[in-house]
């Protein structure tokens, strides 16, 4: 549903991913790993649009993205949830998800949150009329997601959700997401520093290197210590 060939882009003058090669079907959660500053966070930007394609092709459901702007990747079913989570603090729960509704066209907006997001996170329904910026880091990052899933996407760009987040909450949200991965067909790409985080609920892997891609593979049966090495620092 999702082929990147030999794309290249970065930022300005300096291209940060030089050929990437990378792919995702319906339905499935693809890890994308790589140490720090190997260019995971720009390669999601780029599927959303944030930072141009320089080279190289991204289809999404057959059609290239390669000039599409944010908010048409929006439409088209991508969401994204970048690293920090961006919530508004000055908004309650319930406000910042009926902006999730933005991405839908105007004719399927409601002014009701879908239960079932309630459903995948309970705590968003027991505190709907908090503050975003009242909420511990664990409940920020559920909210953001819940806020992403809204709109039903196709596709989910989640950068280190797990990032300084307790276990339990950590736990919750990988069931969540192979849950719905599973139940709706949707596609996550998740973009994760912790090979355990992606071994436990990714189907697939890719390792990110230099601004290229140097290993994938299915998640079942891998040889840890030979992906360790592509992560060590
Ligand atoms: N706005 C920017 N302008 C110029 N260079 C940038 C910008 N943002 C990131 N970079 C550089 O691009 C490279 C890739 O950064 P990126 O954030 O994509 O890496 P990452 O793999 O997501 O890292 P991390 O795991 O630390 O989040 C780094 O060298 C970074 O310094």
């Amino acid at each position: 549903m999702l082929h990147v060939s030999e794309l290249q882009a970065g930022y300005n003058e300096t291209m940060i991913l030089r050929n990437v090669e990378f792919g995702i079907q319906k339905g499935k959660i693809v890890g994308l790993l790589g140490r720090n500053g190997v260019g995971k966070t720009t390669l999601v930007k780029v599927l959303m649009g944030l930072i141009p394609t320089v080279n190289g092709q991204v289809v999404f459901d057959g059609k290239s993205l390669k000039k599409e702007k944010p908010e048409h990747r929006a439409r088209a079913g991508i969401a994204y949830v970048p690293q920090g989570r961006e919530i508004f603090s000055d908004l309650t729960i319930k406000e910042n998800l009926l902006i999730g509704m933005e991405a839908l066209p105007k004719s399927q907006r409601s002014k009701t949150i879908p239960e079932e997001i309630f459903q995948w996170f309970p705590v968003l329904k027991e505190m709907i009329d908090r503050r975003g910026g009242d909420l511990s880091g664990g409940q920020q990052q559920q909210l953001a997601i819940a806020r992403a899933l809204i709109s039903n996407p196709k596709l989910l760009l989640l950068d280190e959700p797990m990032e300084g987040i307790q276990p339990s909450i950590v736990q919750l949200i990988q069931d969540v997401l192979v849950k719905i991965a599973k139940e709706k067909e949707m596609s996550i790409i998740l973009v994760e520093h912790n090979l355990d985080a992606v071994l436990s609920c990714a189907d697939h892997y890719y390792i990110l290197d230099r601004g290229c891609m140097v290993k994938n593979g299915n998640c079942e049966n891998v040889n840890e210590d030979e992906l360790y090495k592509h992560l060590a620092v």
